[in-house]
């Protein structure tokens, strides 16, 4: 299957919610016409045309057929646009967002009469021009070990995409070391350890409630001796105590700096998509405790919330490195805006 074809799959609930919606906003208040077959409504160049009403021609008539199946188009009036600005927040994009895709979409269409089809391409359209500059893969710098600290609350996905990430640096030739950087939960290191078996790539891990900067230290040491590609290092994700965690962390970096004082080269925020706009406040969060340079957003797959990443990339800005589209080593793409777009919005390919 394509990888559009994938992706559009696993987000079937955003896309059904949206494309569910936008069916009963254009039927509310629509009428079902016929397009005349040289019509064509390109979503940046929208065309005046009126399109005909659903009755078939004298000739049609006669001889009991129409050229095409009627589609229901609706006036994009005021009433119109608060469905979609509604439409679009219960669809997690946030109230900004929001209002800004829809203003967009209403320039200079006023009273046009659209279809569901022509909606979801200019909403796909906006979305994708929204994606686009936060589009971007990891850096990879030519400074060996590259240090990527990996925070997130817990259940996140961190340890997952630990996983994911370093199954595709090794199959890239990169060597990679993981640093089991949750010493107080046992069971995240185990499942680092798991996940780095599958992937054949070293976990080193601490005693259980030791110093994760000592830790992330030996770490730096042994990826530096070794003269592996990259060091991922996973962190705490216990918000409950912020200040501990804050220190946690900037220890981390303290340690880290004193090897090599341009690490960490990346931050990488793990975000759960199924969380919503909760992902907003985490990201607010987290820029507070690290110098967080770009996201990873989780479980895509089997949410209605796929919308929060256009407002995550709407309002923060940051880099969105990939996505997580399910549970196995391989569930973790690149972020493609038009596909994306094209996923959210359930437009055909
Ligand atoms: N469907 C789906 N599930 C995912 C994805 N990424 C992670 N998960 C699942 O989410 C759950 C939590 O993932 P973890 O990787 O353990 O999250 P964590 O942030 O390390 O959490 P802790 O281990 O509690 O610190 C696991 O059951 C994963 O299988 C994804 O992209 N899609």
């Amino acid at each position: 299957m394509s990888f559009f074809g994938k992706l559009k799959q696993r987000l079937t609930k955003s896309s059904s919610k949206l494309g569910e919606g936008l069916d009963s906003i254009v039927d509310e208040g629509g009428q079902a016409v016929v397009d005349a077959p040289a019509e064509s409504v390109v979503a940046d160049e929208p065309t005046q045309t009126e399109p005909a009403q659903a009755k078939p021609g004298i000739l049609g008539r006669l001889v009991g057929r129409t050229d095409a199946a009627p589609v229901v188009r609706r006036a994009l009036d005021d009433e119109m646009l608060e469905q979609l600005e509604e439409l679009l927040i219960s669809a997690d994009m946030g109230v900004d967002t929001a209002l800004r895709v829809t203003a967009n979409i209403a320039e200079g269409r006023f009273g046009r009469k659209l279809s569901v089809e022509e909606i979801k391409g200019l909403l796909a359209a906006e979305i994708a021009r929204i994606m686009e500059p936060v589009a971007r893969p990891l850096p990879i710098y030519p400074k060996v070990p590259q240090v990527v600290l990996v925070v997130g609350v817990n259940g996140s996905g961190k340890t997952t995409t630990i996983g994911k990430l370093a199954s595709q640096f090794r199959a890239a030739g990169k060597s990679v070391i993981i640093a089991a950087g949750d010493t107080f939960r046992a069971a995240a290191v185990e499942q680092l350890q798991v996940w780095g078996e599958r992937a054949g790539v070293p976990v080193l891990t601490a005693p259980e409630g030791s110093d994760p900067a000592s830790l992330a230290f030996d770490a730096m040491t042994k990826a530096e001796a070794e003269g592996a590609d990259l060091l991922l290092i996973d962190t705490a994700g216990r918000l409950q105590n912020r200040a501990d965690l804050m220190e946690e962390l900037a220890k981390i970096v303290r340690v880290i700096r004193k090897k090599d004082p341009s690490a960490p080269h990346n931050t990488l925020l793990v975000l759960d998509a199924t969380t919503g706009q909760n992902a907003l406040s985490q990201v607010e969060t987290f820029r507070k405790l690290a110098d967080v340079s770009g996201l990873i957003m989780t479980k895509l797959d089997g949410t209605a919330k796929g919308g929060v990443l256009v407002a995550l990339a709407d309002k923060f800005g940051l880099p969105i490195h990939a996505i997580g589209v399910g549970e196995q080593i391989d569930d973790l793409q690149a972020f493609d805006p038009e596909e994306f777009a094209k996923a959210l919005t359930g437009l055909d390919a």
